[in-house]
């Protein structure tokens, strides 16, 4: 009798420890293939392996045949597993379940790297994100005001001038009045920073003058690409506001002509000018159709956007969701073929001239070598 209720007491431990003891992250995953009926008829995806690292677990499944990523199923894990989910289908679902989240902030380095990469930031489990301008030149960057794209685009001049001095140019229209940019227009590496749209005009017919030339000099020698070439010099034209360049009713005929050639010139410059090593920095607070048209678009296939207002604009600046949903500023969505998420990398005004004033040319200097530019450039 007594051994009879010990027994029945153990098999009810037994069941109330099975019960009610915490479920293993694979134990919710197979759980959640379950409850959702993510399968194929009624065959679920079958366990293979763990693979266990310092930043996550990496749950390896095998698919049925006829099985497709569900975009659903890693919010519904993330949410199950109280821990940030990155999901991958290759030949097998990779299902990856970070010990950490993003941080809302890293601190601009200086970081090596291959010729002209650009690290963008890290993404889950500190993985560093970068951008390669030798294999996709063109770049749009988006973002609502006060989220990251003027920090980002003054990191990405830092890194390129600190990695590549003897190489890098920048031509810099910043249309909120130079306020972003105008510390740095002594820098050697700054050819221009033009804050209105005549100065914009000027700088970009500069910028056209300097293609024609490229272009002439590689016919003559039969090159096609730069990258086919020893040249090492890359021209970055940075635009931070281009929405100010799109001709309105409330500008002044001059301000309209002048936004008009910028058009023209922006739209060039993507077209033809990539092969020659020039890379164009598209920015805009407004990703509307008739801001990033579609001959930016078509020809930036690298596409960055911070935190926009609403999923319409999402779509236009990244052609998908999910800008509206970013949480942090510098947090990012990074995509060519591929799509990350991203926190980018902050620096502040001073550590950007404390990285970058060992660059600064006097006036003087700087007014002879731009007359000598203004000789060869037909202004509007
Ligand atoms: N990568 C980052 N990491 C952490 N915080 C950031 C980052 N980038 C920007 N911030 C924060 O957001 C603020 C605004 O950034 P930024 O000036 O780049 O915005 P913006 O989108 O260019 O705005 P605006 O269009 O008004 O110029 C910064 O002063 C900083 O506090």
């Amino acid at each position: 009798m007594l051994l009879e209720a010990g027994i029945w007491i153990g098999i009810s431990t037994l069941i109330h420890y099975a019960w009610f003891r915490k479920k293993t992250e694979r134990e919710k995953i197979d759980l959640v293939f379950k409850n959702i009926k993510y399968g194929f008829q009624d065959q679920l995806p079958y366990y293979f392996k763990t693979i266990k690292s310092d930043t996550c677990n990496t749950y390896i499944y095998h698919l049925p045949y006829g099985l497709i990523d569900d975009p659903k199923l890693e919010i519904i894990l993330q949410k199950t597993l109280n821990r940030p989910v990155k999901i991958e289908l290759k030949n097998q679902l990779f299902i990856k379940v970070y010990h950490e989240d993003l941080n809302s902030k890293y601190n601009y380095k200086f970081i090596k790297l291959d010729n002209w990469q650009l690290p963008i930031g890290y993404s889950l489990g500190e993985e560093l994100i970068y951008h390669d301008f030798d294999k996709i030149p063109h770049m749009t960057v988006a973002g609502a005001t006060r989220w990251g794209k003027t920090v980002f685009m003054k990191s990405l001049m830092t890194h390129f001038i600190e990695n590549h001095p003897n190489d890098v140019e920048f031509f810099i229209l910043d249309l909120k009045g130079g306020l972003s940019f105008h510390r740095y227009a002594n820098i050697k590496q700054v050819k221009v920073v033009a804050s209105n749209y005549k100065e914009s005009a000027s700088a970009l017919q500069m910028v056209e003058q300097e293609i024609k030339q490229t272009m002439q000099q590689f016919k003559s020698n039969y090159q096609e690409n730069i990258l086919d070439t020893k040249i090492n010099k890359r021209k970055f034209i940075i635009i931070d506001e281009a929405g100010e360049l799109v001709p309105n009713n409330s500008m002044s005929d001059e301000d309209k002509f002048n936004a008009k050639i910028c058009q023209r010139i922006m739209s060039h410059i993507v077209r033809v000018s990539g092969g020659l090593g020039y890379r164009m920095i598209f920015g805009t607070q407004y990703p509307t159709a008739k801001i990033m048209d579609n001959q930016i678009k078509a020809n930036s296939s690298a596409k960055i956007s911070f935190k926009l207002e609403t999923s319409t604009q999402s779509n236009v600046a990244i052609d998908q969701d999910g800008a509206e949903k970013l949480e942090y500023p510098g947090r990012a969505i990074y995509k060519t073929v591929h799509e990350h998420v991203v926190q980018t990398f902050f620096i502040n005004s001073d550590e950007m001239w404390r990285r970058l004033r060992r660059y600064e040319v006097n006036d003087s200097a700087r007014t002879k070598k731009d007359q000598r530019r203004e000789d060869i450039v037909t202004f509007g």
